[in-house]
């Protein structure tokens, strides 16, 4: 028996939430600690599923990884014993990729496993190789390894074709270890990319620019040791902003960074919501009848997809015909069939889906498709009358913590459980 979400709906979400550390910063931020010989101490860390494989990732090719508390790790990669990183656990997240332009930066080869993660959408990593490439690596793919290898890292001038997180991380990470300077044009801007790049510079790299479209870097011979706090993380921090729309709530977010809420701050704005910003906090009063509105999802500082699904979901339950156009990834409307189920009405046409606002969802079982559609059926079910079941959930626990206690606090009817008799006890105690 699978662990699923109960759910009674009905309750606006009221209260402080804290947010944790950024999944999607962290997981580059553990694959670049492996580049130093001297142990790292990180904190911040979100205590989620990628996080753990990663680290257990890490720990099978011989880095000393120490648990200091739940959100603090020191790791030593000194003990490194293979470049060649084909484990179980690499196989099960996106984020192993990193591992690549880690390695190649540290050892100067590297052969690790295609990635894997939540199907989303293609994620190709031709990119990635044209800028290792350009540093002079050979890299091929070859037995679901990507392998790359180079006599001498050189620094270059890479203009990257498409905005990508991943790639522009990625080469960074190589590049701050390479002979000579980087030049990384028509970079990614996000709060990750900005993260790592403090990261490493922390030890002792030599990166600017991160944040701009041109990052600049020029490599050093060895990294050192550093202490490093991860930023708190954008999407959580959004899915409860949008939680607390959805559910006529007011909800105080803390620990974000508001200027990295911008883009999510505006469309709660646009649906008719009060956002209040503080110096560490943002406030969202849902207090009328939200409105439609049409959104785009765009590379920072423009609207994230990693937030689409949320979104939807307010959209779903506001007055008229809004829009939502996806231009990242193709595989990202999985959660519409489910929500159909609890009375949405959308339509996909391409990667557009056109949503008529209904008055309000009815419960229904449903299944976690991915990690942001899972955090969004839940949503959907924190609204509808009667009990929802969220099955699959294993997706939404790859990048939230403690999401049913964290929801709980803010006055939510919900359980995590497998347990049959645990369920009946909770819907008498909630009918
Ligand atoms: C721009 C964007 O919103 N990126 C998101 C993406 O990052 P992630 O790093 O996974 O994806 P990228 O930013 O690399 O991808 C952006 C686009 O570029 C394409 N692409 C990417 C690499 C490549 O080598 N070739 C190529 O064509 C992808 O198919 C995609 O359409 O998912 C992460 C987790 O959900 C988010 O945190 C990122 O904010
Ligand atoms: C899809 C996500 O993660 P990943 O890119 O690691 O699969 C996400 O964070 O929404």
């Amino acid at each position: 028996m699978a662990e699923k979400y109960v759910i009674k709906g009905g309750t606006p979400l009221q209260g402080e939430v804290e947010i944790g550390g950024a999944k999607n910063a962290a997981l580059a931020i553990l694959a670049a600690a492996i580049m130093t010989d001297e142990t790292v101490t990180i904190d911040n860390m979100p205590n989620v599923r990628d996080t753990n494989t990663l680290l257990q990732a890490i720990e099978e090719i011989g880095a000393h990884v120490e648990r200091v508390n739940d959100h603090k790790v020191k790791i030593n990669g000194s003990f490194i014993r293979d470049v060649n990183v084909d484990n179980e656990f690499i196989r099960m997240i996106r984020a192993s990729y990193y591992l690549i332009g880690a390695l190649l930066g540290k050892y100067k080869k590297a052969a690790v496993a295609l990635p894997g993660g939540c199907d989303i959408g293609s994620r190709p990593i031709d990119l990635h190789m044209k800028g290792f490439r350009a540093m002079g690596a050979k890299v091929d793919v070859a037995h679901g390894l990507v392998c790359a290898e180079a006599e001498n890292l050189t620094g270059a001038h890479i203009y990257m074709d498409k905005v990508s997180v991943g790639a522009t991380i990625n080469i960074m990470m190589a590049a701050a270890m390479a002979d000579g300077k980087t030049v990384i044009e028509n970079a990614a801007k996000e709060p990750h990319v900005v993260d790592v790049a403090n990261f490493l510079n922390s030890m002792g790299a030599n990166i600017r620019g991160a944040g701009t479209d041109v990052i600049r870097i020029k490599g050093v011979e060895r990294l050192h040791a550093t202490d490093y706090s991860v930023i708190p993380d954008q999407i959580e921090a959004g899915t409860f902003m949008f939680a607390a729309a959805a559910t006529g709530g007011d909800v105080v977010v803390k620990n974000v960074i508001p200027k990295h809420l911008e883009a999510t701050s505006a469309k709660l704005l646009e649906v008719g919501c009060r956002v209040i910003e503080y110096d560490d906090a943002v406030r969202v009063i849902a207090d009328g009848k939200l409105q439609h509105t049409q959104v785009t999802t765009l590379p920072y500082p423009g609207f994230p997809t990693d937030m689409q699904p949320q979104m939807a979901v307010v959209l779903a339950l506001a007055e008229g015909t809004s829009t939502i156009t996806e231009s990242i990834f193709e595989n990202r409307f999985k959660y519409v069939d489910e929500l159909t189920r609890m009375g949405a009405d959308i339509k996909v046409e391409s990667n557009i889906a056109i949503i008529n606002g209904v008055e309000h969802f009815s419960s229904a079982r449903v299944s976690a498709p991915d990690l942001r559609a899972g955090a969004a059926l839940v949503i959907a079910g924190l609204t509808a009358e009667g009990f929802t079941t969220v099955d699959s959930i294993h997706y939404i626990q790859r990048g939230y913590e403690n999401f049913e206690v964290k929801l709980r606090e803010l006055g939510a009817d919900i359980i995590r459980t497998e347990d049959e008799r645990e369920i009946q006890k909770f819907k008498l105690k909630t009918s």
